[in-house]
């Protein structure tokens, strides 16, 4: 992203913003409470067109980012709302996100030809090698409404991870989390680098910290700081901001 400025109305919610991920990087993008982050994400997702500034990805510019264009990038998101088709089970919703590696075209899905079945085998086979990794192999065949939160969280995340994106943007993934869970997914989040680079947009200063290679505060919608944790951290603009809030 670079120089990306979104207004709603007269509230300028990013003001020239600038921010890039590296291959197998996590970078987290930080700030209080109204800051900008959502809008950020959002930015990046094609939800929100920005008023100003571009987006570039592998070098080109995308000029009309749409969210159904993401997947076709090699770009998958998972969101705070997890989105999870409750009526069916773990295993069908973590397909949902794997069109991106369906082969076969229209008309030998509609016949049933054989390259169509050996296409769903393997993305099964590669659905149920990620709940493994996520450790959630066991509840393959449940449906996603019986699962408890924190589950459902790991679920999204399969169903982001299955398509083999090379960037996952991953919005407040601690959101609703006990800190042992937020530790869990941490280290899965830490986990991811070798496979992907990851964007995420959290509240929790903590869990940023820990999985974070780089770090972007926001602050009424300006960048006020930015570099690793350790700078961060100690960075006088960045303690003033969080002054009153609860920071671990
Ligand atoms: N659709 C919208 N219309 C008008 N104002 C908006 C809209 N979305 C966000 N804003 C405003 O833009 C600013 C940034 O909001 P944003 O939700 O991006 O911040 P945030 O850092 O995600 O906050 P939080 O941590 O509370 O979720 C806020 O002042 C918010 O009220």
């Amino acid at each position: 992203m670079s120089g990306v400025t979104v207004t709603f109305g007269g509230l300028v919610a990013l003001s020239d913003v600038s921010l890039s991920v590296a291959p197998h990087q996590v970078l987290g993008v930080i700030g209080p409470n109204g800051a900008g982050k959502t809008t950020l994400f959002n930015v990046a997702c094609g939800f929100v067109a920005p008023d100003a500034g571009e987006l570039r990805w592998r070098g080109e510019v995308l000029a009309d980012l749409r969210p159904h264009r993401l997947a076709g990038l090699g770009i998958a998101r998972s969101l705070q709302d997890l989105g999870l088709f409750d009526r069916m089970t773990v295993l069908d919703n973590v397909l949902v996100g794997a069109g991106r590696h369906v082969r076969t075209g229209f008309w030998p899905a509609l016949l049933a030809l054989p390259r169509h079945h050996r296409d769903e085998r393997a993305l099964t086979d590669r659905a149920l090698a990620v709940l493994d990794e996520l450790h959630i192999a066991d509840v393959a065949g449940r449906y996603a409404a019986s699962l408890p939160y924190p589950v459902r969280k790991r679920v999204a995340l399969a169903r982001a991870l299955v398509g083999e994106p090379d960037l996952l943007l991953l919005d407040e993934p601690a959101g609703g989390l006990a800190d042992d869970e937020m530790a869990e997914i941490g280290e899965l989040i830490r986990g991811l680098t070798a496979r992907t680079s990851v964007m995420l947009v959290e509240h929790h200063m903590d869990l940023v910290m820990s999985v974070c290679d780089d770090i972007v505060v926001l602050d009424f919608g300006r960048v006020i700081a930015r570099g690793g944790p350790d700078h961060v951290r100690e960075h006088p603009a960045v303690l003033a901001a969080y002054l009153g809030e609860d920071v671990a």
